[in-house]
């Protein structure tokens, strides 16, 4: 589903990304983690196309496409979605009118009508009940004044609404408690299915113990210095980076 081969990136000419490669197939959930500044949420943005990121080499191929032309709204588009580290408030625009505009963009995107209001809210009650998300977080303004676990219940909302076939989740740095990581690993478990594929980037194995990924990325200093199963993640968090950090593992 998704092959990025030998990826650099840079922002202001310095170079953040310095060869990354990696492939995730359907069905598939990655985990990516890394200290501080190693560049993972780099790897999120340059993955959904934001533009203050120049890709110097490499390339990104999703569904054996070349990435490299769209902006991230055809990105979007074509099923990858990438949650916020920071959601911007929309003040007098609800959950659901959110929703509803950007899936009929999406369908707009493809060529269709806008989706019937029943089919709509037959949609928003089937997800919202799915989640356990009630009737008055939906009519709320958009991440106006949302605590950091009704920010990720939204973001779980919204991966679930627009069924992406690739989602990257980026929870790095984001303060989370234990319900509000409960809430993003029992959502990513319920749509997690054999189509979609979902890239978590995090510092914290305990999210893995909730999510659990089929592959674990060790990302140092912009390279992909280690992959391996469920259990690195275990490894990691008992020993830390430095046995991985090619300079400092001697
Ligand atoms: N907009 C920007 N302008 C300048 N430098 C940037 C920008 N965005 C990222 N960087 C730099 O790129 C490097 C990688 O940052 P990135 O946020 O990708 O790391 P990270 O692994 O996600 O870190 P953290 O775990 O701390 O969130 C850092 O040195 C950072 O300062």
């Amino acid at each position: 589903m998704l092959r990025i081969k030998n990826l650099h990136a840079s922002i202001d000419d310095k170079e953040i990304l310095k060869g990354i490669n990696l492939e995730i197939n359907p069905g598939e959930v990655h985990a990516i983690m890394g200290p501080n500044g190693s560049g993972k949420s780099t790897l999120s943005s340059v993955i959904a196309g934001k533009e203050e990121f120049d890709v110097t080499e490499g390339e990104i191929l999703f569904e054996n496409k070349d990435l490299s032309e769209l902006d991230p709204e055809e990105r979007a588009h074509k099923g990858i979605f990438l949650s916020f580290q920071y959601p911007t408030e929309i003040p007098g625009v609800s959950v659901t009118n959110f929703m509803r505009t950007s899936i009929n963009a999406h369908r707009k995107a493809q060529g269709l009508e806008d989706m019937p209001g029943n089919e709509m809210l037959k949609l928003i009650r089937e997800k919202s009940e799915m989640l356990a998300i009630d009737r008055k977080f939906l009519s709320r303004s958009l991440n106006e004044g949302f605590s950091g676990g009704e920010k990720k219940r939204n973001e779980i909302f919204q991966m679930a609404m627009l069924n992406p076939k690739l989602s990257i989740l980026d929870e790095t740095d984001s303060g989370l408690d234990i319900d509000a990581l409960k809430i993003v690993a029992d959502g990513v478990n319920k749509l997690r299915n054999e189509n979609n594929a979902v890239l978590v980037i995090t510092h914290y194995q305990r999210l893995l113990n909730y999510i659990v990924p089929d592959v674990v990325h060790v990302l140092v200093d912009g390279r992909i210095v280690k992959t391996g199963g469920k259990e690195l993640a275990f490894e990691l968090e008992e020993k830390g980076y430095d046995w991985v950090t090619p300079e400092k593992a001697v």
